[in-house]
């Protein structure tokens, strides 16, 4: 096992194990990297809805992140829900101080259900404070539109919202089409200078829990093993949508994707 790769998410606990911590941690197993983590809230949810959510003082966020980073070290690291902006803040300076370069940002906002999952002041923080850092987000169109104040509806919308994210701070955006109201998704890498663009057919099921945390998790795995930027957002998107399509039909509501999913180059 010399040279494991090893991937690290900074992010709230998901109870009924579909998105957050446990999706991620399930994600980077099945690709081959070692997961570590530093929860930042947990909450309580399951298919249906999130019932709770609990806030982890952000002193147990920083700390777990100094354990994990002073001694094993990470490859690559995601955030999802960060809740506030004092978790945002002290994140970003361990970040700094660790300098960690492959940093996926996924801006978790709202989970399906509608319950908040970062506060509305926060977005100020992760602009300032965390954009900088990121050497991709991960908005889906309800997450970019907040961010830019534009409305995304067309793969022509994801473009140009990507510009204005871009000039936020993050070296690549990844604009998530699973948002758009067509049989045919489109997710959108900008680099700031090209596009790329990932197109497929839409899966048409109710299990999609996750499916923004998995697809970033996934592509911090790839990251985490030397995989270039191009070819890991592919990747991440074939593991997505083989997630999907093959989901264990899971609880009574939006049950999660399928984290044993395989495809061809693993
Ligand atoms: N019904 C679906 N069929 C196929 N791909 C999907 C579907 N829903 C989401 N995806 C894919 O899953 C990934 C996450 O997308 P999205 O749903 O936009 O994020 P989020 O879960 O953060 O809202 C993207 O790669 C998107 O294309
Ligand atoms: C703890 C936690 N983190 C993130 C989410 C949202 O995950 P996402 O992948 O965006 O999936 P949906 O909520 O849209 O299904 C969450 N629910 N819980």
């Amino acid at each position: 096992m010399a040279g494991l790769a090893k991937a690290m998410t900074i992010a709230g606990s998901d109870s009924g194990g579909g998105a957050g911590i446990q999706a991620d941690l399930k994600t980077f197993h099945q690709l081959g990297v070692y997961g570590t983590s530093a929860i930042t809230a947990i909450t309580a949810q399951n298919t249906k809805g999130v019932a709770g959510v609990y806030p982890l003082p952000t002193e147990a966020v920083s700390q777990q992140m100094n354990e994990v980073l002073s001694d094993i070290g990470t490859d690559a690291a995601k955030t999802g829900m960060l809740f506030h902006a004092e978790i945002i803040e002290e994140v970003a300076k361990q970040i700094r101080h660790f300098e960690v370069t492959k940093l996926v940002i996924d801006p978790v906002m709202i989970a399906k259900g509608g319950a908040k999952l970062l506060q509305d002041e926060a977005i100020t923080a992760l602009r300032n404070h965390l954009l900088p850092l990121a050497e991709v987000i991960t908005p889906n169109l309800p997450e970019a539109a907040y961010m830019t104040g534009l409305l995304i509806e067309t793969p022509e919308q994801m473009r140009e919202a990507a510009k204005v994210i871009h000039q936020m701070g993050p070296r690549h955006v990844m604009m998530k089409g699973g948002h758009l109201q067509d049989d045919a998704i489109v997710d959108i890498l900008f680099d700031g200078r090209d596009f790329y663009e990932f197109a497929h057919k839409r899966i048409h099921t109710r299990h999609t829990h996750g499916t923004g945390c998995t697809f970033s998790a996934a592509l911090t795995a790839e990251l985490a093993k030397g995989t270039s930027l191009v070819h890991a957002v592919e990747r991440a998107n074939r593991f997505i949508i083989e997630a999907i399509k093959t989901a264990p039909q899971i609880g009574g509501g939006h049950g999660p994707t399928n984290h044993w999913a395989v495809i061809d180059y693993m």
